[in-house]
């Protein structure tokens, strides 16, 4: 049977990526550090993807087996030599973490399979398996390198597909919302997977993706948490957060349409529709999951900056992102590292330092004056 190894078994490697893949016949090895999950995919051998609709239809997922990263080293290895590909869904932080044990997988594979291997790294993350890629060759000496870039391919993707935290303790089987869209660059053909669209070039699919999902999500999250919601639709159903959501996809919508030249229409429904998937009442998806590591998510790359620098160098309007940013800073959310991390970093040395150090904006820019601004309004 063809093998898929897949790095993080949690709501996305499990829920999207792996399921895609055992429904394309494959078998798929999961690779975490989390025992119990990977006991209970040995014991198991498979689990439902349940649909969040009023209907709750279930997938069953089967041909699924898990490794321990830490503990079974050589088993992964031996995996890495066999796979047809391997694709992580970890969090973008995690992927150095693991690119010592891929370059070793890679390492021994290509002196004895010289069939590809397409590595995908799937996160919300603007060219996350270029970075995992620069990770993995640091680990390689010049001449292995050369033989893995002969025989490995490293495909940026997009993937989309809400999966909120399960409340399922002891059970393998994953809730998820029933739209996913996975899309991965390349020019060449490669095996099919159901499910995974092909395209020549990433960046208008994962520009329109992360400044429209995950910036629209971002914004209900931060405002939800400030106004004290708990779930990402409860917080929808305020009206004036709901107007804040739209306009800021309105700022981020029209840099899409003059970068991508995308049809205003066309991109008015993509946004309505993004809008419907956050108003799933199935999901019961909390704000404090979607405003997670809020750090990475005020990174300069990121949803929020990176659309509000990008809008104003176009001369477009960014007052809304701005906001957004704001709140993002007063995401003060205790059992989140990067959010206490966040918090510390601003009391001791101040907002407009956080703004250099995370955001990678200019002190005095115009950008985190209007940040500050809104801040100082936020704060009350
Ligand atoms: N949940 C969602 O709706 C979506 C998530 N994503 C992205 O997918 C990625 C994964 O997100 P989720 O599945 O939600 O997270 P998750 O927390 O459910 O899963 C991550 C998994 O990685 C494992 N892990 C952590 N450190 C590890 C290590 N050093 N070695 C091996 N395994 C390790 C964890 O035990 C966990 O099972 C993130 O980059 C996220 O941004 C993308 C689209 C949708
Ligand atoms: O997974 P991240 O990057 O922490 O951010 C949460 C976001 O990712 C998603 O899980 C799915 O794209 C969204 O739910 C949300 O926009």
């Amino acid at each position: 049977m063809k093998l898929a190894v897949h790095f993080g078994a949690g709501n996305i490697g499990r829920g999207f990526i792996g399921a895609l893949f055992s429904q394309s016949g494959y078998h798929v090895t999961f690779v975490d550090i989390a025992e119990p999950i990977i006991n209970q995919l040995n014991d198991e051998k498979q689990y439902k993807v349940k649909l969040a609709t009023d209907a709750q239809e279930s997938i069953l997922i089967e041909n699924v087996s898990g490794l321990n990263n830490l503990t079974q080293e050589n088993e992964v290895i031996e995996t890495i030599k066999k796979a047809a590909f391997l694709t992580t869904a970890i969090g973008p932080n995690i992927l150095p973490r693991i690119a010592p044990l891929i370059a070793k997988g890679l390492a021994a594979r290509v002196e004895e399979n010289s069939d590809k291997l397409y590595v995908i790294a799937c996160e919300n993350q603007i060219s996350a398996t270029d970075l995992l890629k620069g990770y993995i060759l640091e680990h390689l000496d010049n001449q292995t390198q050369e033989k893995v870039l002969a025989h490995v391919e490293f495909l940026n993707s997009a993937v989309d597909r809400i999966v909120p935290i399960q409340n399922n303790q002891g059970s393998l089987d994953v809730l998820v919302e029933p739209y996913h869209e996975w899309v991965v660059e390349t020019k060449e053909e490669i095996p099919p997977i159901e499910g995974m669209i092909i395209v020549p070039e990433l960046a208008p699919f994962i520009e329109r993706k992360l400044f429209t999902v995950n910036t629209g999500h971002a914004v209900i999250a931060y405002f939800g948490y400030l106004a004290k919601k708990e779930t990402i639709d409860q917080t929808l159903a305020d009206m004036d957060i709901y107007n804040q959501v739209k306009a800021t996809l309105g700022e981020t919508g029209a840099y899409l349409i003059k970068q991508y030249d995308l049809d205003p229409e066309e991109h008015q429904k993509y946004i309505e529709k993004i809008i419907k998937r956050f108003e799933n009442s199935h999901l019961h998806d909390g704000v404090t999951r979607v405003g997670r590591s809020p750090l990475r998510k005020l990174g300069p790359e990121d949803r929020l900056v990176r659309p509000a620098l990008q809008a104003l160098k176009a001369g477009l309007s960014y007052d809304n992102l701005a906001k957004a940013i704001a709140a993002a800073l007063l995401f003060d959310y205790k059992d989140d590292e990067d959010a206490v991390k966040l918090q510390s970093m601003i009391n001791e040395h101040g907002v407009s330092y956080v703004l250099q150090q995370v955001c990678g904006l200019e002190e005095s820019s115009q950008l985190a004056n209007d940040i500050i601004r809104h801040y100082e309004v936020l704060k009350g």
